[in-house]
């Protein structure tokens, strides 16, 4: 067995499926079935969690670097001080590419629905690294906007520092500064941003467990409980258990009458092919607890069902691609790296699903997707 691959990205490699392509292009082997027993927990297991950001990171920065997505931002959160960064084979990129334009698609719905002005907001549940805020707030569209990002500590801690120490990202998120800790000697991680194109920006160290049951008395500073909110989960809440993502989602459901959530993540664990992805998760000590109830679309759908939320509508990234890629895009696409492995795309795009749902006023423009 190979040993975990750090590096790995976060969709699984399913060429194990039918042994490795390594090489030049980044393609590696992992520990294959029954390698999936391992675990770890507590402490140790929350800094495994934390690094699928960097997985995350250096697979945005590989579509940017093929040219799959536009992301000047991108490069600046992975650091490859012995060479290159690593190339995601062109499934994993095809996947990134696929995944972003659909949450970009939906994302932009909502942030259409309401003018420029008008208050809206954006809740992004284990943010990491990701480069979204900045791709927005260069927008001149966004001054009613408040974006708020939830990460452990560590991670917002570390975004801080590479926001500071980059003029392209600073100028986007000016005056990026600490916020003082509740009590004096304690440490803080959470920071706030006045972007200068308008809106508002907050990130917050705070681990996500400690959310349910805290309706009232734990509050997120900045959050609007009156104005239409857009919660969203890119592979975040699936690290959690059931309970305790549920009591994450029902943080936001008990306290903000307008909501509309968009959730992106792995289903179909128990076929062929969602065994090996698993099974490479493990061996990488990685679990998601929520896989195990939410293994197919329509338990997706009842999940959001169930959370209130009254219009409920779902895709997989195959759907995505199939459906919202249009014709000129897809041979753009094509043409950057070829694609001889189309069986194992379809079945890679048919494993991730995006499931979005809304209640109350304010989204009209998610209505139409
Ligand atoms: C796969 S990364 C996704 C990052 C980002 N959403 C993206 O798609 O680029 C998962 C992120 O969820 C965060 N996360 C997982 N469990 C968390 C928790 N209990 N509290 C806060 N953040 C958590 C991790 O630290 C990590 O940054």
């Amino acid at each position: 067995m190979n040993p975990p691959d750090k590096s790995a990205p976060s969709i699984p490699n399913l060429l194990s499926l039918r042994g490795s392509r390594g090489g030049a292009r980044g393609g590696r082997s992992r520990g294959g079935s029954g390698a999936g027993t391992s675990r770890r927990t507590g402490q140790g297991h929350d800094a495994v969690i934390q690094g699928t950001d960097t997985d995350a990171a250096v697979s945005r920065l590989s579509a940017v670097d093929l040219g799959y997505l536009h992301d000047p931002c991108a490069q600046f959160f992975v650091q490859s001080p012995n060479g290159p960064p690593p190339r995601r084979l062109p499934i994993i990129n095809r996947g990134t590419y696929t995944r972003t334009s659909g949450l970009d698609r939906l994302i932009d719905a909502f942030l259409s629905t309401l003018d420029a002005e008008s208050p809206k907001q954006i809740v992004a549940l284990g943010a990491g690294t990701d480069t979204r805020p900045f791709r927005i707030f260069s927008q001149q569209n966004c001054h009613g906007l408040i974006y708020h990002e939830i990460d452990f500590e560590v991670v917002c801690s570390k975004k801080l520092r590479i926001v500071k120490g980059v003029p392209l990202l600073s100028r986007v998120l000016s005056d990026a500064s600490v916020v003082p800790p509740a009590e004096p000697e304690e440490a803080s991680s959470s920071w706030t941003s006045q972007p200068s194109n308008g809106g508002l920006f907050y990130c917050h160290g705070l681990d996500l467990r400690k959310l349910p049951g805290n309706e009232g008395s734990l509050t997120l500073p900045g959050l609007r409980t009156d104005v239409p909110t857009l919660l969203l989960s890119e592979c975040c809440l699936c690290y959690l258990s059931p309970q305790e993502a549920n009591g994450v989602i029902s943080f936001f459901t008990t306290q903000i009458p307008s909501l509309a959530t968009i959730i992106y993540e792995p289903i179909r664990p128990n076929d062929p092919f969602g065994q090996v992805m698993v099974s490479n998760l493990a061996a990488r000590h990685i679990r998601m607890p929520t896989l195990d109830v939410y293994k197919e679309a329509k338990d997706q759908v009842d999940r959001l069902s169930k959370a209130g939320f009254e219009v409920v509508k779902h895709m997989t990234v195959e759907d995505i691609w199939n459906s919202w890629v249009a014709q000129e895009e897809k041979e753009r696409v094509d043409s950057l790296e070829g694609l001889d492995e189309v069986e194992e795309w379809q079945l890679l795009a048919a494993h991730y699903i995006i499931v979005w749902g809304y209640r109350g006023d304010g989204f009209s423009g998610l209505a139409e997707e």
